[in-house]
C-alpha cells in the first residue's frame, strides 16, 4: 500500500464515528453473548453449548464458519430458543438498538421471523409489539448516551414454511407502527421464492415494500425469480449477480441482461461480506464481489447480516473493506448514501437523513482529516527542511 492510501485511509475511530446505515441485520443473529447466557438461565433453556459468554461467542463464530448456508443457519436454534418470551424479545431488541447506535449506525432496518417466537405462547401480534417496544427503549437509551438512531423492523417469513401471506398481512397491519417492510429468509436451495407469490402480490397491492434473500447460496435463477416473478424492491445479498458479469483480460467488462437490469434499475444489493465468507459465497474480503460492484456503480450497500455469528459490526465490515480495497471516507459515504436511498421509509425522511445527518457527519470527519493532513505535511516539510 502506498503512503498516499495510508494517509487517506480512515482510522478505526473515524470509521466508528462515521454515520452508517444498515439495511440487513437479523435480530436473532445479533444478540450479546452474555444476554444469550442470561436468557437461557432465566427461561430454562438447557441446550446451550457453553454457559461462559466468551466461549459461547467463539462457538457461534466457529460453528457458523462452516462454508455452508444450511450449517450456518443451524446456529440460530440457540438464539431463537432463548427469544420465546415478551421480556426476552424486549431486551434483545433494546440491546440491538443500543449496540448499533454505539457503533455509529444512525438508521437501521432489523429483521426477524415472528413465526419463530411463538413457542412460549405469544401471538404473532404480541411478538411484533414486544420487539417494537424494545427498539423504542433502545433508541431512548442510546439518546441518553449521546447517540441518535432510528430502527425500523422488517418482518421475515421463513422460505421453507408456509406462513408468508400471514406474515405479509402482519407487516401490513403494523406498517405505521414500527414495521417498514417484509422479507423472506432461510435455506435458499430447493425453496424458491415463487412459492410465496401470494404474499408478494398482496404486498404489491398494498403498495408495501419487501426484500428477498436471493443470490447468496444459489445463483442467478434465484435473483431473477426474486425480481421478475416476485417483484422484490431489494435483494438480500444478491452477491451472485457477479456470475452475470464478465471481466475480460483487457479489463473491459460485459454485463449480461440480468446484471444490466439490476444496475440500470438501481436495484439495491444488501451485501454482507463477512457472512458471505462464512457461508462460502466468497473466498476472501479482497476477492469479494463488492469491489467490482462498487467500481461498476451498482447500488451496493454494506451490511452485517448476523453480528453474533460473524463476530462483526458495521464498523468491522468497513474496516475489512478499507483494508482490502483502500476505501476512503468518500467510499464509506457513497455506500451509506446508497443504503439510505434504498431504505423503506418515506422519500422525504430518507432525504432529510442524507442531508441533515449523513452528509454533515462525513463533512465533519473529512475536515478532521484535512487538518490531520496539514499537520502531517508541515511536520514532514520541517523534517525534510
Ligand atoms: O444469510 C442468511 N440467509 C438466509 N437466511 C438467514 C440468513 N441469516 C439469517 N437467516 C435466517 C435465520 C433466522 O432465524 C431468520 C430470521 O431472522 O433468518
Ligand atoms: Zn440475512
Amino acid at each position: 500500500m502506498t503512503s498516499q492510501t495510508i494517509a487517506n485511509a480512515p482510522t478505526s475511530d473515524q470509521i466508528r464515528r462515521a454515520p452508517k446505515v444498515l439495511l440487513h441485520d437479523h435480530l436473532d443473529g445479533g444478540l450479546r453473548p452474555g444476554t444469550v447466557v442470561d436468557l437461557a438461565r432465566g427461561t430454562g433453556y438447557a441446550d446451550l453449548p457453553h454457559t461462559d459468554p466468551d466461549k459461547l461467542a467463539l462457538w457461534f463464530h466457529q460453528a457458523a464458519d462452516s462454508g455452508s448456508l444450511e450449517r450456518y443457519l443451524e446456529t440460530f436454534t440457540h438464539t431463537v430458543g432463548v427469544m420465546q418470551t415478551r421480556d426476552a424479545l424486549v431486551r434483545v431488541a433494546a440491546e440491538c438498538a443500543e449496540d448499533l447506535a454505539e457503533d455509529g449506525v444512525v438508521y437501521a432496518e432489523v429483521r426477524y421471523a415472528p413465526e419463530q417466537h411463538l413457542e412460549g405462547g405469544l401471538t404473532l401480534e404480541e411478538v411484533v409489539e414486544a420487539v417494537n417496544e424494545g427498539f423504542r427503549q433502545g433508541e431512548r437509551l442510546a439518546r441518553e448516551n449521546g447517540h441518535r438512531i432510528r430502527v425500523g423492523a422488517l418482518l421475515t417469513a421463513m422460505r421453507h414454511a408456509a406462513r408468508a401471506l400471514e406474515i405479509a398481512e402482519l407487516a401490513n397491519a403494523y406498517r405505521d407502527q414500527g414495521v417498514v417492510g417484509f422479507d423472506i429468509a432461510g435455506a435458499e436451495a430447493g425453496h424458491p421464492p415463487t412459492r410465496h407469490l401470494d404474499a408478494f402480490e398482496y404486498l404489491k397491492r398494498e403498495n408495501n415494500h419487501f426484500t428477498i434473500h436471493a443470490g447468496e447460496a444459489f445463483g442467478l435463477p434465484s435473483i431473477w425469480q426474486a425480481l421478475q416473478w416476485c417483484g422484490a424492491d431489494r435483494l438480500g445479498h444478491g452477491v451472485r449477480i457477479i456470475d452475470d458479469i464478465q471481466v475480460r483480460d483487457d479489463g473491459t467488462v460485459e454485463l449480461g441482461r440480468l446484471a444490466a437490469y439490476v444496475r440500470d434499475k438501481r436495484v439495491p444489493l444488501e451485501l454482507c461480506p463477512s457472512s458471505n465468507l462464512q457461508t462460502g459465497a466468497a473466498s476472501s474480503y479482497a476477492d469479494h464481489p463488492i469491489g467490482l460492484l462498487r467500481r461498476l456503480h451498482f447500488r451496493a450497500t454494506v451490511n452485517t447480516d448476523n453480528r453474533l455469528m460473524s463476530h462483526t459490526s458495521m464498523s468491522r465490515e468497513f474496516e475489512h473493506l478499507v483494508e482490502a480495497f483502500g476505501y476512503t471516507l468518500d467510499d464509506m459515504q457513497w455506500f451509506t448514501v446508497n443504503a439510505m436511498k434504498s431504505a423503506f421509509i418515506p422519500f422525504d425522511e430518507r432525504l432529510a437523513m442524507i442531508n441533515d445527518v449523513i452528509k454533515p457527519g462525513y463533512a465533519e470527519l473529512k475536515s478532521e482529516w484535512l487538518f490531520r493532513q496539514t499537520a502531517y505535511t508541515s511536520a514532514s516539510s520541517l523534517t525534510e527542511g
